[in-house]
């Protein structure tokens, strides 16, 4: 089976910007203007499926951070996954798209104190959640506030993957106890709380083969942890481990010529790296859940010959899709007012000539770029452009930098998912002659 076909119909591996179709974009546009993401709510629930089936008998929860829409919260609780949450916001935003309690993890990285007392205030209404904690100062905190239920000990395996360095957590000291005193916290933690689980993550967009490997070592650490806890705990008659968490980070071809993960292989490989430990295995993707099934639509307003590239300026920027500007991402980017032969990728058969494209959006930023110098078609103004892979931290680390409103979403269907913000939305915080 090629990378690129159907696990049980139509439910490819992989959906390219390629696949969208040209005129339904259009028409959104032409509907609730630009710039504007688009999410495909159907593909999310298709990724929800295709991780159910590879990693059949495990746990899998969804890491909200990267797309907290209420659309898409309510589609992969549908789907079946648990929701993993960064913060007490997200929490909430997961409790109120209907995810008990008990599906419901929250990782603490050096949680505020309002997040740890909104949480401990929510579960009594949210019976038996899990918080996911990264040092013995978070536990003590918890304990303070009268906190005695289920908690997982996030460890530091000390091996990180992931697409750029700034994603690669698992060993940078942020995150987690160190592997070596893991053991000895989960004892300590045990004396206070129902310690059910042990945790790890590598890193985020885990795709080549040296992630893949740096991913296996993380999780066959962790199964060593297992083994040794549970150990301990059968001496000590504090029973097994329920579960150990190897974290998320599976990710998805952003270069059109990249193949797709083969997912069935990963989770095979995890199983075999975890080896025989008495506890469930779970894993908490994001990315794959919703990348491609959202795409940013952005339009030009400024066409700019240069001698080293055309500029196409646009409406989006850095504050609707900051992945390129941060980590140098690459996103996919497709003209969708050209001859229908570019969706396939190959500029040279498209109707308009190609030539070296910078797409800059409008922010007081050299960084503020899609895309430097890529062989497109030479732009012109009013043309609709689409941006690949935008489901998975695209609006989500959207800001109102130079005063930008953040941009509107809909779904496929066409209903409206998220707003647009007006310029009295990202000004509406603001106090003026109220100090004393
Ligand atoms: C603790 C934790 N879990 C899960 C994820 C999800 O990662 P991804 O979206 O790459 O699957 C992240 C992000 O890197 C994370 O920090
Ligand atoms: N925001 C990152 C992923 C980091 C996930 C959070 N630990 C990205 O867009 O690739």
């Amino acid at each position: 089976m090629s990378a690129e076909q159907s696990v049980g119909g139509g439910n490819p591996l992989v959906r390219r910007l390629a696949d969208w179709d040209a005129d339904r974009l259009r028409d959104l546009a032409a509907e609730h203007g630009t710039p504007l993401y688009v999410t495909d709510l159907d593909r999310v629930a298709e990724n929800c499926a295709r991780l159910r089936d590879a990693f059949s008998g495990a746990d899998v929860k969804y890491a909200v951070k990267a797309h907290t829409g209420r659309a898409v919260l309510e589609t992969v609780h549908e789907a079946g996954l648990d929701a993993e949450c960064a913060s007490a916001g997200e929490v909430r935003r997961a409790l109120d798209a209907g995810f008990p309690g008990e599906r419901v993890d929250y990782t603490a990285v050096n949680p505020p104190a309002c997040d740890l007392d909104s949480v401990v205030e929510w579960w009594g209404d949210h019976p038996d959640p899990t918080i996911t904690v990264g040092a013995r100062d978070t536990l003590d905190r918890l304990a303070e506030r009268g906190y005695d239920g289920r908690v997982c000990v996030r460890v530091n395996p000390g091996v990180g993957a992931g697409h750029h360095e700034k994603v690669r957590t698992g060993a940078a000291p942020k995150f987690g106890v160190p592997y070596d005193r893991a053991a000895e916290v989960v004892a300590d933690a045990r004396d206070r709380f129902d310690v059910v689980g042990i945790h790890a993550h590598a890193g985020s967009g885990i795709h080549a083969e040296e992630d893949l490997a740096a991913h296996r070592d993380l999780v066959a650490r962790m199964g060593e942890l297992a083994r040794e806890i549970g150990s301990a705990g059968d001496e000590g008659g504090d029973g097994a481990l329920e579960f150990v968490n190897v974290g998320g980070g599976f990710g998805v071809p952003y270069r059109e010529d990249d193949p797709a993960l083969d997912l069935d292989a990963v989770a095979d490989a995890t199983r075999e790296a975890l080896g025989d430990v008495a506890a469930t295995l779970a894993v908490e993707p994001g990315r794959y859940v919703v990348a491609d099934a959202g795409v940013l639509l952005t339009r030009v307003n400024t066409v700019k010959p240069t001698p080293e590239t055309t500029v196409a300026g646009v409406d989006a920027g850095m504050t609707d899709l900051l992945r390129p500007a941060m980590y140098d991402a690459y996103h996919a980017i497709r003209t969708l007012d050209v001859d229908e032969a570019d969706a396939e990728g190959t500029p040279e058969d498209c109707a308009r000539d190609t030539g070296p494209v910078t797409v800059a959006g409008p922010i007081c930023e050299t960084g503020d770029t899609f895309c430097d110098a890529r062989e497109l078609p030479i732009p012109e103004r009013d043309d609709l452009l689409a941006v690949g892979n935008a489901g998975a931290y695209g609006y989500e680390m959207a800001s109102t930098y130079n005063s930008r409103s953040r941009p509107a979403e809909v779904s496929l269907a066409g209903d409206p998912l998220r707003e647009r913000e007006t310029l009295a939305g990202v000004t509406r915080l603001e106090r003026r002659g109220e100090r004393e």
